[in-house]
């Protein structure tokens, strides 16, 4: 917990660091969240660490970070240096957007992506998982070794892009698509750009700060080719309010309160791509992990999925809301393993949280991970029991905070996306645990954690294993 005696951020504690470079050399190693997690270890819950000087404090105390992430938009915004990244690239949208002009994002774009238009959207993601599970069962046919993180990356991929705006690809089939191609040059280059230390692209264009230019052009051109399209299919065809087929259309029927600019519709759909991938794709390879390790847990998800739907998938989207262990396979793989296991914020005013000073311009990392897989907030925190999350079977019920859950992050700018991303991981889990045993190809300890703007499982490996039917 946060001591009581502390009130100013000088009085702090601060891991071993050097003299001038401070903690920089330690904390720019390619894992940000290990090195956090040690000087957790090391410091406690809240601590001090510099930059070349400059200074940032580090929470990983839960309801401190509750109370920072609820203090938003005006007590606290993101880093800086993400609007500056992202506006760079000409993407104004929700994530960058601050203040007054991010209330106005947000509320179309939440809008955009709630239940009732994910329900709308539900025939993409049973269309993807229907073409994943084909290629799974060419695999366990091949009894080839699938490196999944890569194949879920094309599942959301190929479902981001068609509810974002209706474009079709085939990444899961290795259609290559040059679309795709501009995607993956850009997602690296913000991911280094927001971490480099000298904008050096700023003074001198290197040979990938050039590809990138071009890559955000190509995809700046179809976006605007499709914001116009969707425009005219709206004008021709009212009823498409009521059921939007995409993400565009959906914000551009909200638009019509908000009058966004088409700058800030190509912003919010860019957005949405750069949002909505890796997260998803990265948690559902989390997933597998676990279950790859558990056969008893893919028995109970197998037992479920059979009770609820007959056919392959599940077919209508009212089956995702029956999928409650499957739903809780999902939430213990984010518990233990959260795409984001860090945020960055920055205080907009002088504020007083937990008898803490924090002036205007301090710039605090909130490591969530510790957290959620501290014994004070969870019983046997680092085993995988998805039965955790069904109330009436958890057999641990003693700790269990799920308020301290921040795979989402919290307050009012908690994921939009996320009704989005579990019926996505629901539909996944449940489908390839209906048809599949899976068996890990290499040891666990030697998958790591890898984190880059997203932290992801490195050296997954797993074959698929047919299941006899009964
Ligand atoms: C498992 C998958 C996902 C995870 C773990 C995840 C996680 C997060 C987190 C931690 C934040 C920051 C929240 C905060 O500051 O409090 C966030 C923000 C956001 N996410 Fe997600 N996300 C996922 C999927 C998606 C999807 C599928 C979309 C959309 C298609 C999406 C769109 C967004 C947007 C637009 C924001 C910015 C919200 C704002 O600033 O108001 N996310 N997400």
């Amino acid at each position: 917990m946060v001591d009581s005696q502390i009130n100013e951020i000088n009085d702090l504690k601060s891991p071993k660091g050097t003299f001038l470079l401070g903690h920089l050399p330690q904390f720019n190693t390619y894992n940000k969240h290990q090195v956090l997690e040690r000087w957790v270890e090391e410091c406690g819950e809240l601590f001090k660490i510099h930059f070349v000087g400059k200074e940032f404090v580090v929470s990983a105390n839960p309801d401190f970070n509750n109370k920072m992430l609820r203090l938003r938009p005006e007590g606290f915004k993101r880093f800086s240096k993400i609007d500056e990244i992202l506006k760079e690239m000409g993407v104004d949208g929700v994530f960058n957007a601050e203040g007054t002009a991010w209330k106005r994002h947000r509320k179309p774009t939440a809008e955009a992506l709630n239940v009732k238009n994910v329900k709308a959207y539900y025939p993409i993601i049973l269309d993807k998982t229907k073409t994943i599970l084909e290629k799974f069962k060419n695999y366990s046919q091949q009894k080839a070794i699938v490196n999944v993180q890569k194949e879920f990356m094309a599942f959301t991929i190929d479902i981001t892009t068609e509810i974002a705006f209706g474009h079709k690809l085939d990444t899961i089939n290795d259609k290559s698509n040059s679309f795709q191609n501009h995607l993956e040059v850009i997602f690296p280059m913000i991911n280094a750009r927001v971490t480099a230390p000298i904008p050096i692209w700023r003074y001198f264009k290197r040979k990938k700060d050039k590809t990138l230019d071009d890559s955000l052009k190509s995809i700046e051109k179809v976006i605007y080719e499709f914001i116009d399209e969707a425009k005219k299919r709206l004008a021709e065809n009212p009823k498409l309010k009521e059921a939007p087929s995409n993400f565009l259309e959906a914000l551009l029927i909200e638009n019509e309160d908000v009058n966004f600019t088409d700058e800030e519709i190509y912003g919010n759909v860019f957005t949405m791509l750069l949002a909505g991938e890796d997260t998803t794709s990265n948690s559902l390879s989390w997933g597998l992990f676990y279950l790859a390790q558990h056969p008893e847990v893919v028995h109970k998800v197998r037992e479920e999925a059979k009770e609820v739907y007959t056919e392959d998938a599940p077919n209508i989207y009212e089956h995702i809301e029956d999928l409650k262990y499957a739903s809780a396979v999902a939430q213990e793989a984010m518990r233990l393993k959260p795409t984001t296991p860090q945020l960055y914020l920055e205080s907009n005013k002088d504020v007083i949280i937990d008898k803490v000073s924090i002036p205007k311009g301090t710039s605090i990392i909130l490591q969530n991970k510790v957290a959620q897989t501290h014994s004070d907030y969870f019983s046997n925190p680092n085993d995988f029991v998805p039965e955790r999350w069904m109330a009436s079977e958890c057999p641990m019920h003693k700790n269990h905070a799920p308020n301290v859950m921040r795979a989402f992050g919290a307050g009012p700018r908690y994921c939009p996306g996320m009704h989005l991303a579990k019926t996505e991981m629901v539909a996944l889990i449940s489908t390839l645990c209906k048809h599949f045993d899976f068996k890990l190809e290499v040891k666990p300890e030697t998958i790591r954690e890898r984190f880059e703007f997203t932290m992801y499982p490195e050296n997954l490996k797993i074959t698929f294993i047919p299941v006899v039917p009964d």
